[in-house]
């Protein structure tokens, strides 16, 4: 029997059942389970491809998968598609059994999703992505350096049992605490196709440093989409083990629908809310790694030097402080940039904490926050006119807010870059880089290529682009 300190969740159940309307309702049961290998429990179950998510923070501390759908939010056409998921979740009534006393964070019922980066809906490459889609996994495995949870978000109503809950859980718990070892699958790349020329690129560029040298535009973040053809259908599962290995300081995640799935291995986090602390931060300015050690560090004095890499960076620090600390009874920002290091890659990096006021959500702070000037630009408005106007490819979900909350409205949102949209043998990447006046076609180029890099290592492709 599934025991709590006190009574059995069988207990409570019960009595849920006897007391509950005849409209039913989701229970959400977390129970402490053994250690589990998270990449093996996502790949343990193919059966549900199109209902599977998975999410490392960057600071590896926490781990979700989620297998199944049990629910869905999502608002077609609303105005506003932050409130509207707030909304909809207010409209659920979760009920949470727990087989410990603790309230572990990332247990329960927890929505993970995402919103597109424009407000309008798409119709092309992004099919089964739209402005805002989130799903309350049907077996949630939630990885911390507590242990292992399995939550089972179910739906119930007068008509189940005690006893077929209760074997549903057993039967659930003991799937998922044998699954084997993921074996690694190969594949090999076939085609790849740039979206756009060198000279297409340069054109765009050119016509941004003028918009900004002429206009009230002072920086609009551009990017540029490869297509990546490979002899089967992609194994996420490789991709996914290849970004958790090679990538550091990375959200890793996946959000599979339908026949589609959005992968990647960001370092950006929007937004993260704890208890009401609040958690920004500023990620903008890039240079290459070094080969030694000592061009490494190099290469980083000069990122913090550089007038150019500081102007994009300095845009989006002004402007995520101004849009929180509305929010805030109190908020800190260093007034210098820090180095951030990724695997091939270093970026200008601010973090900002603050204390949220009473009564301000997560959605309250993404509908402030996104999009910032390091995937927008800067005024926002004149920036997501000429990325609409003049970008050629949809970004979908690619640079929006993705991540989860849960049913206390603590959570966490990362901004969707070094991403991919894997669609059976087909894999679209996405990667773009803030123009500034003082850009230059050529080096903006170059920074792209760098960023397409890790997703197309993990990938196991190659780009013939500068080679
Ligand atoms: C837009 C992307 O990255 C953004 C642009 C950066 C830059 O131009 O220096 C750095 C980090 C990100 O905020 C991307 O990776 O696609
Ligand atoms: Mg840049």
């Amino acid at each position: 029997m599934l025991k709590t300190d006190s009574i059995s969740i069988n207990d409570q159940l019960d009595d849920l059942i006897n007391k509950m309307d005849s409209n039913g309702q989701f229970i959400s049961i977390v129970h402490k389970i053994n250690h589990v290998d998270p990449i093996s429990v996502f790949a343990s179950r193919p059966d549900l491809k199109g209902e599977r998510y998975y999410w490392t923070s960057a600071d590896g501390q926490l781990t979700f998968v989620g297998l199944g759908f049990s629910n869905q939010l999502y608002s077609s056409h609303a105005s506003d598609r932050f409130t509207a998921i707030e909304s909809a979740l207010q409209s659920q009534k979760h009920r949470v059994f727990r087989s410990t006393n603790a309230r572990i964070t990332g247990t329960g019922p927890v929505y993970f999703g995402g919103f597109s980066f424009f407000d309008d809906d798409h119709k092309g490459e992004w099919k089964h992505f739209p402005t805002n889609h989130f799903v309350l996994p049907k077996r949630l495995v939630t990885v911390t350096d507590q242990g292992c949870y399995l939550t089972l978000n179910i739906w119930i109503d007068q008509s189940h049992s005690v006893d077929e809950v209760h074997s549903i859980i057993e039967s659930e718990i003991s799937q998922i605490e044998s699954v084997e070892s993921y074996e690694e699958k190969s594949m090999k790349q076939v085609d790849l196709k740039n979206e756009m020329t060198y000279q297409e690129w340069e054109q765009l560029i050119n016509q941004a440093i003028h918009e900004i040298q002429s206009t009230k535009l002072d920086k609009v973040v551009l990017a540029r989409e490869i297509e990546t053809y490979f002899n089967q259908d992609i194994p996420i599962e490789k991709v996914l083990k290849a970004l958790s290995e090679q990538q550091e300081r990375s959200y890793i995640f996946i959000m599979e629908n339908d026949d589609q799935a959005f992968i990647g291995a960001t370092p950006e986090r929007l937004v993260e809310v704890h208890n009401n602390e609040i958690q920004s931060a500023c990620l903008a300015g890039t240079t290459s790694r070094g080969s030694s050690m000592d061009e490494d560090e190099w290469k980083a004095i000069q990122l913090l030097k550089d007038e150019k890499n500081l102007e994009e960076h300095q845009y989006v620090v002004k402007m995520i402080q101004e849009a929180i600390s509305p929010l805030c009874d109190s908020l800190r920002v260093p007034n210098q940039p820090m180095i951030r290091k990724l695997s091939k890659i270093q970026h200008l990096f601010t973090p900002v904490t603050g204390s949220l006021k009473t009564n301000v959500t997560i959605f309250d702070a993404l509908k402030q926050l996104h999009p910032t000037p390091a995937l927008g630009g800067e005024p926002r408005e004149i920036a997501m006119e000429f990325i609409k106007q003049h970008e050629p490819i949809e970004r979908g979900w690619y640079a929006a807010p993705i991540g989860w909350f849960d049913d206390e409205l603590n959570g966490e949102f990362a901004v969707a870059i070094r991403s991919a949209l894997i669609t059976g043998e087909k894999a679209n990447l996405f990667a773009g880089c803030g123009i500034v006046a003082d850009s230059e076609p050529k080096a903006e180029y170059e920074e792209t290529h760098l960023k397409f890099s890790p997703m197309l290592d993990a990938l196991g492709g190659h780009n013939h682009d500068n080679e």
